[in-house]
């Protein structure tokens, strides 16, 4: 799925009008009915409960007025507040004449705020994607009434002051909404961690939007969706073989530390790799062996950290990161990695810390290969924190420009940026996979991945970030959140997996 600035969302919407050969009060009553039905068949409407619909002077007012129009037709107990304006849209004005009489008009005012009992429900109609400055004077003094208040609050397409692909100034009032009903596609503001509060639950309700516009519309940001990556995994053919999946290589761990090898290895195995070699200081070895007997193993000299590169002539692909240390000794096998490898890389972890502990190391990646930095380690691999969201967002897509690697920035909704400027949001996961050594299985997943000949390095990173979180969904009913354990999402790679392939 695109995701589309304010701007583009406007013009979608007059494409969509032209195509159709519709009006755009036509496609108001749809996004409205979207709306109503949303409050009706999902948050369970019933004819006791107080609803009030808060409307702006624009377009997403004018939502709000239909929305108030059809729950008043259909009996339910609506009061409809109006902000006082100067300027009023075309559609407003046409909705507000199109008003039953029976349904009562209160101005907003300062002494005039509507009144939120238990129970009430709030439809937020007041700014959407037209929002062009933040919000000052009444219309803060109402979003502040309301978030002071218990309400549940219902955001039509955007809580009202959020800007939907910027930060706000500091300070400035925006809606806490409980749900944001987006129409068709979501809005960048609402995968960003900052603007959590203000989002709540969101859901995209469908209302025809030309999908030949969509796809017309140049986009670099993208919300990766299991439909979009279905087919993008090869099946195993029949006459395969374990040569046939590329052999990886791990180097991971370090004494304390062997378990994230583990999972990493596990992970790896579980993701289809043909031959999996795990490389552990010595202290690892026997450990490794019993955990993952499918891995071959392969023991550094040095008991607590590595401190050789092996030989690199098997490999298909070569993973580096998950419980490594920062010994000298294992920075100076990071430099050998980067200065040698011919194949791809995946670099986690402490060998991320590395790098960003030597940038001058960062001369050295091999383009197209694959970092999976949390917001931490990325602060450190570019060695300058990020002012907000979207300043990370820009230091992201510029570390993968400036070094033509695919950058991942892990959260609840991972981000990847891709060396040609592309920003994709991986759709999957849940919060069950905040505790350690989630990363490590990530890192696993995506070096089966990388080692397998048949998928590009984009396609392995979404199809990689997919899974992972996929696996942990499939997981959660098995464990609940508290007790979701990395283990588990290896344990359930294989059948994430099995939903992208090929038929
Ligand atoms: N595209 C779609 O898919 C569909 C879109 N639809 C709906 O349209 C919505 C967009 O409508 P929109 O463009 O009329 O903008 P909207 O958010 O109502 O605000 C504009 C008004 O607010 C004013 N204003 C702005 N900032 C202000 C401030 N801080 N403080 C005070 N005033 C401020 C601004 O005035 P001005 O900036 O000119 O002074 C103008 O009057 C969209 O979110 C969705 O709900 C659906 O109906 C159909 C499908
Ligand atoms: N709230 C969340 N929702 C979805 N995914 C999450 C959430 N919290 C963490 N994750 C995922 O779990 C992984 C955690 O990785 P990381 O921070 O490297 O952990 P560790 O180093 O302990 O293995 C990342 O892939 C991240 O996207
Ligand atoms: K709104």
């Amino acid at each position: 799925m695109k995701l589309l600035s304010a701007a583009q969302t406007r013009a979608l919407d007059q494409a969509t009008i032209q195509a159709q050969h519709i009006t755009s009060a036509d496609l108001m009553e749809r996004a409205a009915g979207a709306v109503t039905n949303w409050l009706l068949d999902e948050l369970l409407l019933d004819y006791d409960t107080e609803i009030q619909v808060c409307c702006g002077p624009g377009n997403n007012g004018g939502d709000g007025l239909v929305v108030a129009r059809q729950l008043h037709r259909a009996g339910y107990p609506v009061q409809l507040w109006l902000l006082p304006a100067a300027r009023h849209s075309t559609d407003f004005t046409h909705q507000k004449q199109q008003l039953p009489t029976g349904l009562a008009v209160r101005q907003i005012a300062p002494d005039n705020l509507p009144t939120i009992t238990a129970g009430t429900v709030v439809v937020d109609a007041l700014f959407g994607t037209g929002l062009s400055r933040p919000l000052e004077g009444l219309a803060a003094a109402l979003v502040r009434h309301l978030n002071d208040s218990d309400a549940t609050v219902v955001a039509v397409d955007i809580p009202s002051g959020l800007y939907a692909d910027a930060t706000q100034p500091a300070d400035s009032a925006v809606m806490r909404a409980t749900y944001t009903l987006s129409f068709e596609l979501p809005k960048l503001a609402f995968l960003l961690p900052q603007n959590a509060s203000f989002v709540g639950d969101w859901r995209l309700l469908p209302i025809g939007l030309d999908a030949q516009a969509i796809q017309n519309m140049a986009c670099a940001i993208h919300f990766v969706t299991a439909d979009e990556l279905r087919g993008r995994l090869p099946k195993r053919p029949k006459f395969s073989h374990k040569g046939t999946f590329g052999h990886a290589l791990l180097l991971a761990g370090s004494k304390g530390k062997i378990g994230a090898a583990v999972l990493a290895t596990q992970a790896c195995l579980r993701a289809g790799v043909g031959l999996m070699t795990t490389r552990v200081p010595a202290v690892g070895y026997d450990i490794l062996q019993i955990s993952a007997p499918e891995a071959m193993c392969l023991a550094d000299p040095a008991t607590d950290f590595l401190t050789e590169l092996p030989d690199l002539t098997p490999y298909a692909a070569v993973g580096i990161g998950p419980g490594l240390g920062q010994h000298d000794d294992t920075r100076a096998v990071l430099r050998q990695l980067l200065e040698t490898a011919q194949v791809p890389l995946i670099i986690d972890a402490d060998a991320l810390n590395l790098l960003g502990a030597q940038p001058e190391l960062q001369q050295l990646l091999p383009p197209d290969s694959l970092l999976t930095p949390h917001p931490k380690e990325f602060e450190r691999l570019v060695g300058e924190p990020a002012r907000d969201d979207y300043h990370r967002l820009d230091q992201l897509r510029n570390f993968a420009g400036r070094t033509g690697c695919y950058c991942v920035l892990k959260g609840a909704y991972t981000a990847l940026a891709a060396p040609d400027g592309a920003l994709y949001f991986n759709s999957t996961g849940n919060p069950g996979m905040a505790s350690g050594g989630s990363g490590d299985v990530l890192t696993g997943l995506l070096l089966a991945l990388r080692a397998h000949q048949g998928i590009s390095p984009l396609a392995a990173a979404l199809v990689g970030l997919h899974a992972h979180g996929r696996a942990a969904d499939l997981a959660l009913p098995h464990t609940g959140h508290a007790g979701l354990l990395a283990s588990d999402i290896v344990r359930f790679i294989g059948p994430a997996l099995e939903e992208l392939m090929d038929e």
